[in-house]
């Protein structure tokens, strides 16, 4: 039988990216525990929420745009007092591989004007459905500011709508073609979506599929000085120890209770809870699960998008631009068997868009490293390149459920959500549900705790 202290239990959090930390603030700030929490991670804070350095400017590598109805990212900027950066919403084109399917021009109204002609009524639909299921999204806050939470993840999907579940089962293009939207739309606006957002195409499932159009929406932000200021922020809060430290194994003791082995350190702590904050597929961490009734699967795999950041000029003329002043800030492809996914100008983090004298600095999304030759066909020069190996988030070939974040009584996985849909927002939702998982789990009546709940100011 385990015994834990019931004012001061200790937790591992294993991560210290968006999940890890937003768990250690939920659970010393909304449960009620007094907990003292170690977060152990092998890379720094922050995770997938990363900058690179470019002749002293920061860009995000990682994860960079926030919707603006991702309640709890908004509401920790608040909190922390951190600003919104301003964005532009540069033109934007269609590439095939040969050339623009559809491409913006200087005139707004003339551009909302050919899309409407060139997609007609889906793109109203689309935009209803994606509407439709925000709405519905955002049953959630409620629902775990009242305390509720769930051992997986087709259940927090049920708690937000049954029928998400549903989208999990077909495809982009099926729920799309079943809704009646175009086939052109879904070949060329909803796969280029789907390609710079998570590097697939509309083969995903609906789920990612739908949060991947809401991330083509207008009012995207970001924050002012660079994402990864969130995770640091909330390990600040959170009160959490924070320590540089690769977990090799965790071990279920006969006091019910769980040890963690290290890689490079002999001790080995114990604690009350532990938290998995990071994906745990055969490709992306390996633990050693030690001393379980069961044994843990953790089926599928991770993505890899390779991101180039690149200084220097777009090449004008493999996109058929009169001359350099005439190319346009986003170039979304089309054709699945193109060697990029996509191609945007980018702009620091500590600086509003287009403010300022900003080194010229382009991001390519590609599936494979981009070849010296593939980089010429893109570019007429280059200064400098700096190139990402992520392993971005899962593949969404739809054979894949999703699995639990309980694993065993005490010890949670927050990224189990990931096989919904990967975003910084998912994260925050997923850790908030672990935390009242593990606080439940160390005694706290969580649907008593409403009054310290985090209450998200509109
Ligand atoms: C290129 C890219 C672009 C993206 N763009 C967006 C976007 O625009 N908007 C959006 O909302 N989302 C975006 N995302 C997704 C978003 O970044 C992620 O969903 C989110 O950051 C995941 O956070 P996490 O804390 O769950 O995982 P991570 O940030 O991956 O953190 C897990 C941490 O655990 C550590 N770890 C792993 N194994 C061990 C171990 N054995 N011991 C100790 N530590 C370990 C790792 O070092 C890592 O730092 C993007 C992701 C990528 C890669
Ligand atoms: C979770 C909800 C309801 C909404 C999130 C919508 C959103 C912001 C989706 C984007 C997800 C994602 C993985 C984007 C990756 S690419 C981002 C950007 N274009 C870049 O250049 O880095």
């Amino acid at each position: 039988q385990q015994t834990v202290d019931p004012v001061e239990p200790r937790i591992a959090i294993i991560g210290a990216g968006i999940s890890g930390t937003s768990a250690a603030y939920f659970l010393s700030k909304t449960t009620g525990l007094n907990p003292k929490i170690d977060i152990y991670s092998k890379d720094p804070v922050g995770g997938r929420m990363a900058t690179v350095n470019i002749h002293g400017f920061d860009f995000e590598t990682g994860g960079s745009i926030l919707h603006p109805r991702n309640r709890y990212m908004k509401q920790f900027a608040e909190e922390f007092g951190f600003k919104q950066k301003k964005g532009i919403s540069g033109k934007f084109g269609l590439y095939d591989g040969s050339g623009f399917v559809y491409s913006e021009g200087d005139w707004s109204v003339l551009n909302v004007a050919s899309l409407l002609w060139r997609y007609g009524f889906s793109l109203l639909k689309v935009n209803t459905l994606i509407g439709d299921m925000l709405n519905q999204f955002e049953r959630i806050y409620n629902v775990q500011d009242d305390g509720y939470a769930f051992s997986n993840v087709a259940d927090l999907l049920s708690a937000m709508d049954p029928s998400f579940n549903l989208m999990l089962e077909r495809t982009l293009e099926e729920g799309l073609k079943q809704m009646g939207v175009s086939s052109l739309f879904i070949d060329e606006l909803a796969n280029a979506i789907m390609r710079v957002n998570y590097g697939q195409s509309t083969d995903a499932h609906q789920f990612v599929g739908s949060v991947s159009l809401a991330g083509a929406e207008t009012g995207l932000w970001s924050l002012r000085g660079g994402n990864k200021k969130v995770p640091q922020a909330l390990l600040n809060a959170s009160r959490a120890h924070f320590h540089e430290e690769e977990v090799e194994a965790i071990h279920l003791n006969t006091d019910g209770r769980f040890s963690l082995r290290f890689k490079e350190n002999d001790e080995m702590p114990s604690y009350d809870a532990v938290i998995l904050a990071t994906p745990v597929t055969n490709d992306t961490s390996s633990f050693g699960f030690e001393n379980f009734p069961r044994q843990f699967h953790f089926p599928g795999r991770y993505h890899q998008t390779i991101c180039t950041m690149v200084q220097g000029e777009v090449n004008h003329k493999t996109f058929g631009f009169a001359d350099a002043s005439s190319i346009i800030d986003d170039i979304f492809t089309t054709n699945r068997t193109l060697f990029f996914n996509s191609l945007a100008r980018n702009y620091p983090v500590d600086m509003d868009d287009g403010e300022g004298d900003a080194p010229s600095v382009w991001k390519v999304f590609s599936n494979e490293p981009l070849t010296k030759e593939e980089l010429n066909t893109l570019f007429s020069s280059i200064n400098e390149t700096y190139v990402i190996h992520w392993k971005a988030y899962p593949e969404y070939d739809g054979t894949i459920s999703t699995g639990n974040f309980t694993l065993h009584p005490g010890l949670y996985h927050i990224n189990a959500i990931e096989f919904a849909a990967s975003a910084m927002e998912m994260s925050v939702i997923g850790a908030r549900n672990v935390a009242l998982l593990a606080a439940s789990h160390l005694g706290v009546d969580i649907q008593d705790r409403k009054a310290q709940s985090f209450h998200i100011e509109l």
